[in-house]
């Protein structure tokens, strides 16, 4: 009997108000499971589409993806497999939805799934509510959630810093950052009329528990006493030398009473594998990983999350995918700003720990993984590992090193930076060259490069792909390979470089390109969100995709822990010179050719 509802299906009903969700894996005539026909295997907990389930699917996975959509799965162990006893022929549940209540949707889906959680209160505690991090970031993607209607209807905002602010003072500095994203800011002012009100500061110390007590009291006593079963969030946008105490104090001091805790670590999560080592222990014996959202903004930008999309929900590109058929793989991140006030964090920490090891790392991971078994955050991250771990660690001869000088005199060098020692060898440049020991990737080069104070800024992905066997067609100017370049911003687009015959009574053949404009393809590209929006969505919903687990960093600094040691030795060259404003240093082209590979400028 062919089954009538293979998978799940979830409709939103606008007149009636309400979901229906069908929970069946599959449902014959006679109401019955049988084995759902598809071995593909999925579990979507995230964004666009309602959960599916099959036989792969987990039960945890299940679980969750439902929980996600105010739901539950018909049978706690829904995915595990073919003998099922006989459910009901119509295994629906009912679920109330808002629908949207303005015209820009952020996210259909997001909005579904976060209907459960908007009916939860939630406490959001900005720590360094007075920094860089939470003035540019962190309150902007808040009220942003906020204005789109997705933040929990009963929330409250408090920053956290040493520095002594009235509550006055704190909405004074919120609405400096505030600003209307959306096009036209429809009722944005009238939406920070009642965004602000609801924020607060607490002036304490990172490293002293009574302040935590205090917060506590404020909160016990205030907003949790009319919503006792309040949710705390805490979003630690500090310097991580008071990374540890701050969650000590948090763990004592500063738990939920009646709901969840989750706390926000922001980068860099440790130095190298020893210190990252003893941070994770120091977390991990007073928060626990479910607790823990270590976050890399990068994952949540737009470009990447589309990258498993792109490999895995499209014929065309996963039979390329490999050493077979790619020649090499360019990930690149240029700022066109120095570290501009930034050197008390940036002189620490180099452009390797800043932008390499995390973000342009998680890039290659997503490019270069197996495809998971399901889309769920373990499944995600267990491949993302397993690549990481069949990455050569580094040295230092794969590397090339750069600080920038000033070009002019209307732009400053690195060492005339505010707060940088005069005998400083941090990087703000460095490209490498990475290799991944296994069978799809043998003897491709991995490309990465990262600058500050470069001449645009730019982040982009570059694929680049063999040349044709045989000699069919005379090779043409630069354009025999194929190119698959996805530009991460500014501007975001994916576009394919191939060679194409010039029209006319010509056979000459030129590049072209087919493009994917996200400008142009997309209505809803007017509106992405901040990556950071995303991401504290995902935190209130409990979504761990886009965080980075403990095994991950453990991977990536086992990567780049040596190379890292070898050039900070104060016996190893100091870095090449470059100049404010340019593409960079030439030790980096030199690097490249020894791959045959040019860098795209
Ligand atoms: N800024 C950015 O663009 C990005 C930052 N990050 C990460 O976010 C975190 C915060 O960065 P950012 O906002 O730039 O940092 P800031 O230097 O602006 O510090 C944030 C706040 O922490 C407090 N603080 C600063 N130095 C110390 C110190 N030595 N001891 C105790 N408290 C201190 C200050 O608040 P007060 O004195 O009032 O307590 C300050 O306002 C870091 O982990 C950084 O790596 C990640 C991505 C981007
Ligand atoms: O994490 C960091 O990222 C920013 C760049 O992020 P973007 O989203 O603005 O491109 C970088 O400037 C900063 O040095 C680094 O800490």
């Amino acid at each position: 009997m062919p089954p009538r509802a293979r998978f799940a299906s979830l409709n939103f009903h606008p007149r009636r108000r309400f979901a229906r969700v069908c929970l069946s894996a599959s449902v014959s005539r006679h109401g019955v499971r049988q084995q759902p026909a598809s071995p593909a295997a999925l579990c979507v907990s995230h964004r666009a589409e309602p959960p599916r389930f099959n036989a792969n699917t987990s039960p945890r996975c299940a679980r969750r993806a439902c929980a996600a959509y105010g739901c539950r799965p018909a049978n706690k162990n829904a995915a595990n497999g073919p003998a099922e006893a006989p459910q009901p022929a119509h295994p629906f549940h009912t679920l109330t939805i808002d629908p949207p209540d303005h015209g820009l949707a952020l996210m259909d889906s997001v909005h579904l799934r976060n209907a459960k959680v908007r009916g939860e209160p939630v406490a959001i505690i900005v720590l360094g509510a007075s920094g860089d991090l939470a003035k540019k970031k962190t309150f902007p993607a808040i009220f942003s959630l906020f204005y789109h209607g997705l933040l929990p209807t009963h929330f409250v905002l408090y920053g956290f810093a040493r520095s002594p602010m009235s509550d006055d003072q704190f909405r004074e500095l919120i609405l400096d950052t505030l600003s209307c994203r959306v096009i036209d800011g429809e009722r944005c002012q009238e939406k920070m009329n009642h965004f602000l009100p609801q924020c607060f500061y607490h002036q304490g110390d990172y490293y002293d528990a009574t302040s935590f007590g205090n917060l506590n009291d404020v909160l016990t006593h205030g907003f949790e006493m009319e919503h006792p079963k309040t949710n705390r969030l805490f979003y630690l946008a500090i310097p991580p030398k008071v990374f540890e105490a701050s969650c000590s104090n948090i763990s004592i001091n500063g738990r939920a009473h009646n709901g969840w805790t989750r706390v926000v670590v922001e980068k860099p999560f440790g130095h190298d594998l020893p210190s990252y080592r003893d941070l994770r222990s120091s977390l991990a014996s007073v928060l626990t990983e479910e607790e823990t959202f270590r976050i890399d903004h990068f994952l949540a930008k737009e470009l990447v999350q589309n990258l498993m999309t792109l490999r895995f929900a499209n014929v065309i590109f996963e039979p390329l995918w490999n050493r077979h058929h790619i020649k090499s793989v360019q990930i690149t991140f240029k700022e066109h700003f120095g570290v501009e006030g930034r050197a008390g964090y940036f002189d620490h920490v180099g452009i390797i720990r800043d932008i390499m090891q995390n973000h342009l790392l998680q890039i290659l991971s997503l490019l270069a993984m197996e495809p998971p078994v399901t889309l769920c955050a373990e499944d995600i991250r267990d491949e993302k590992v397993k690549v990481l771990r069949a990455i050569q660690p580094l040295k230092a001869s794969d590397f090339a090193t750069a600080q920038y000088a000033a070009k002019d005199s209307r732009s400053k060098g690195y060492l005339e930076d505010d707060g940088v020692p005069q005998d400083s060898r941090t990087p703000t440049f460095a490209s490498c060259v990475l290799h991944i020991n296994n069978a799809r990737w043998d003897g491709v080069p991995f490309l990465m490069r990262a600058g500050k104070a470069l001449d645009e800024r730019k982040t982009e992905i570059r694929i680049q792909f063999k040349h044709v066997p045989g000699a069919l067609f005379p090779v043409t100017n630069g354009a025999e390979h194929n190119e698959l370049v996805i530009r991460v911003q500014p501007d975001e687009a994916i576009y394919m470089k191939i060679v194409s015959k010039v029209p006319g009574l010509t056979s000459r053949m030129e590049e072209a390109r087919l493009n994917l404009f996200y400008r142009h393809a997309w209505e809803e590209s007017k509106d992405i969100p901040d990556a950071y929006e995303r991401l504290i969505l995902d935190v209130i919903q409990g979504e761990k995709s886009l965080f980075i687990r403990d095994d991950e960093l453990e991977a990536a600094w086992t990567i780049f822990t040596p190379a890292l040691e070898e050039l900070e030795d104060r016996s190893a060259p100091m870095p090449e010179v470059y100049h404010y404003g340019t593409t960079g240093p030439t030790g980096s082209d030199v690097l490249a050719e020894k791959y045959d590979v040019h860098w795209s400028n």
